[in-house]
């Protein structure tokens, strides 16, 4: 692997705020950011569009491999998400597309698919990978790996927050079902499963702030003498 920095991983379930974390952490440190959530959420946008079938494999690793897809800088320096042209920045956000992701995330031939293109991301001066198998797989060399998590209930509440934001109608029983279902197979599946890299910190962010959490990450980058 051609390693053109360091790398932060930031693994854990849904929720727990690793994309909220990775984005602070990165403008602190001007480093690049890799969100491959939303890369599998892609996946599915384009799977739908196309109408394939997951059945399909082969079709599926060629379509990760060279699925079109731009992080296009707005003028206000917001990112927004562009897949085959179409502007798709919040259409991947639904929990339905984050459950499509999840079934194709446990695809080995999917994973295979999208792993050069993620380690495409580690550039100079350094980059956050926010993901499930970013310390285990793809980024095994990273210089700092972090697991985060939180309880169910409070990942679901937060991301129950974020939905009535949006001004969606929410049932927290049901989110904090679909939550469960999806840590589940992300948690047992049999290819890159979502477990804490050998070596990497665990923060429990049930009871903590997303600014302690950001804390205690880069006191981990000043120890370990990357800042
Ligand atoms: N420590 C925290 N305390 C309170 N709210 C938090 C905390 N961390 C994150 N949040 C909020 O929780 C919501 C979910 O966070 P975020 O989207 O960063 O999670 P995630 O782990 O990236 O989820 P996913 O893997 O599904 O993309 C956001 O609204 C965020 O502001
Ligand atoms: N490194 C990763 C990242 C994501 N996944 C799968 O994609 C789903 C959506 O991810 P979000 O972080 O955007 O919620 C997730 O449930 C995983 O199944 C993955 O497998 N590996």
């Amino acid at each position: 692997m051609i390693n053109q920095g360091p790398v932060i991983t930031i693994d854990g379930p849904s929720g727990a705020g690793k994309g909220t974390v990775s984005q602070l952490i990165a403008e602190k440190l001007g480093w690049h950011i890799l969100d491959s959530g939303a890369l599998y959420r892609l996946l599915a946008l384009a799977v739908a569009h196309h109408g394939m079938s997951a059945d399909d494999v082969d079709t599926l690793k060629v379509l990760a491999e060279h699925l079109d897809i731009q992080f296009q800088q707005t003028e206000q320096g917001a990112i927004d998400i562009v897949l085959e042209g179409e502007v798709v920045t919040q259409a991947i956000r639904t929990e339905e597309v984050g459950n499509c992701a999840s079934k194709l995330a446990a695809i080995p031939a999917v994973r295979e698919g999208l792993l050069l293109r993620q380690r495409a991301f580690s550039q100079s001066p350094g980059l956050v990978a926010d993901g499930r198998d970013m310390g285990t797989v793809v980024f095994p060399s990273a210089q700092i790996k972090i697991f985060l998590t939180a309880s169910a209930q409070e990942r679901a509440q937060r991301r129950a927050q974020q939905l009535q934001q949006k001004g969606e109608t929410v049932n927290l029983e049901a989110l904090i079902k679909v939550i469960e279902e999806r840590d589940e197979r992300d948690a047992n599946r049999a290819i890159a499963p979502l477990v804490p890299a050998a070596g990497a910190l665990v923060i429990d962010s049930t009871e903590l702030t997303i600014e302690q959490v950001v804390e205690i990450i880069f006191a981990e980058a000043v120890k370990a003498g990357l800042v």
